[in-house]
């Protein structure tokens, strides 16, 4: 499998973001979260005075072969239709990325579906979708291979473009199932615990999600010790393209956005080989599906908003996106106490 080479943030600098911080004029600390975020963001780039450049957002849709267990409220062929519908402006993420400046990027990774020849979508099929993972693994060795590989190479075109800040976004008809199924296995939590209601389940489709995701976990009997081959039994194609493309940007001392709870499934797998991918990543969002809250407690990541938001698509992402500039702009642009002439604390 393709290697990274992600270094832990040198965090030499620490002192001098922190002292610049505290000497805004403000009471210390008063900026919360804020600072937090400046002086991560700082420390990724090397730098008192960091810059967001050309931020962008890859969005990468495909199938997966669980939905013919009935785990998701909605049909297969949603993610095809939803890709159209990204592609003609009118989706949750489009309307967030355009509201604030973000180039969005729109892949197949593995949709069921033939686009015809001339669709404004960025080509990256692997295949039609996966297998479904309860009865065989959910790709090939190759296939993850294949997706890992493509994610991170669009993330090195964005960075070749002057982008230096990226995130990731989903669509995938039961990709809550497959996410879930990553979380178990990679937190070594009961599945039951790792599921939550995605598109909007009913009481009996969420019992028979649970057993389903059950009876998955017992066929592959894996012990979770390899994320490769967890992500390669459970899946998706989109999950694993953007499992590379966070590691990549990774090694590109990108900044990473990480949305709700699929986002953070591909995370989480990244996160298990290269722990030192945490420095680069900022947790947009909690989402409501339940399960990601003790998701990121197993990280150990501070999400920005809790909006009660359950979509996806890298909305989360998006809708903290401005938080994040403003974290930027007071480091560059406030004054300190001694350049405005204020008074410090005695
Ligand atoms: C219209 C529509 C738009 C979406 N945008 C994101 N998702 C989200 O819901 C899906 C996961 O939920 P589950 O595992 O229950 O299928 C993914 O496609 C995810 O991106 C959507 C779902 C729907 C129906
Ligand atoms: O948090 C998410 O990413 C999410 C939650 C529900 C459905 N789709 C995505």
């Amino acid at each position: 499998m393709t290697t990274f080479n992600i270094q832990p943030v040198n965090t030499v600098l620490f002192e001098d973001i922190q002292q610049k911080i505290n000497l805004k004029t403000k009471p210390l600390g008063s900026l919360g979260q804020l600072e937090r975020i400046a002086a991560q963001i700082a420390l990724i780039q090397q730098t008192l005075t960091p810059e967001l450049q050309k931020p962008h957002m890859l969005v990468y849709a495909a199938d997966h072969g669980i939905t013919n267990s009935g785990v998701s409220a909605f049909p297969q062929e949603v993610t095809f239709q939803m890709v159209m519908n990204f592609l003609s402006g009118g989706a949750a993420i489009n309307v967030f990325c355009k509201q604030h400046g973000i180039e969005m990027c729109i892949a197949d990774a593995g949709v069921n579906h033939d686009f015809p020849k001339g669709t404004p979508l960025l080509d990256l099929k692997v295949a039609k979708g996966t297998a479904n993972f309860l009865h065989e693994a959910a790709m090939s060795e190759e296939q993850l291979q294949e997706a890992i590989e493509k994610g991170a190479d669009q993330v090195t075109k964005a960075h070749q473009e002057g982008c230096n800040v990226v995130g990731f976004g989903e669509m995938g008809i039961g990709n809550t199932s497959a996410a879930s199924m990553l979380m178990a296995l990679l937190c070594k939590l009961p599945v039951a615990g790792c599921v939550g209601r995605g598109t909007g389940i009913d009481d009996p489709q969420f019992a028979n999600k649970i057993n389903i995701l059950e009876q998955a976990k017992d066929f592959h009997k894996l012990s979770g010790e390899d994320p490769w081959k967890v992500l390669q039994t459970f899946g998706g194609l989109e999950i694993a393209m953007i499992c590379g493309g966070m590691l990549k940007a990774a090694e590109l001392g990108m900044v990473i956005l990480v949305d709700g709870f699929i986002s953070t499934s591909a995370f989480l797998v990244g996160y298990k080989l290269y722990p030192a991918l945490k420095d680069y990543a900022v947790f947009c969002h909690q989402s409501d599906e339940s399960g990601h809250r003790r998701m990121l407690e197993h990280i150990g990541a501070e999400p920005i908003l809790n909006l009660g938001m359950r979509l996806g698509e890298g909305s989360g992402a998006a809708v903290a996106y401005p938080i994040i500039q403003s974290a930027i702009s007071f480091l560059n642009e406030m004054a300190s106490f001694e350049s405005a002439g204020v008074s410090n604390k005695e």
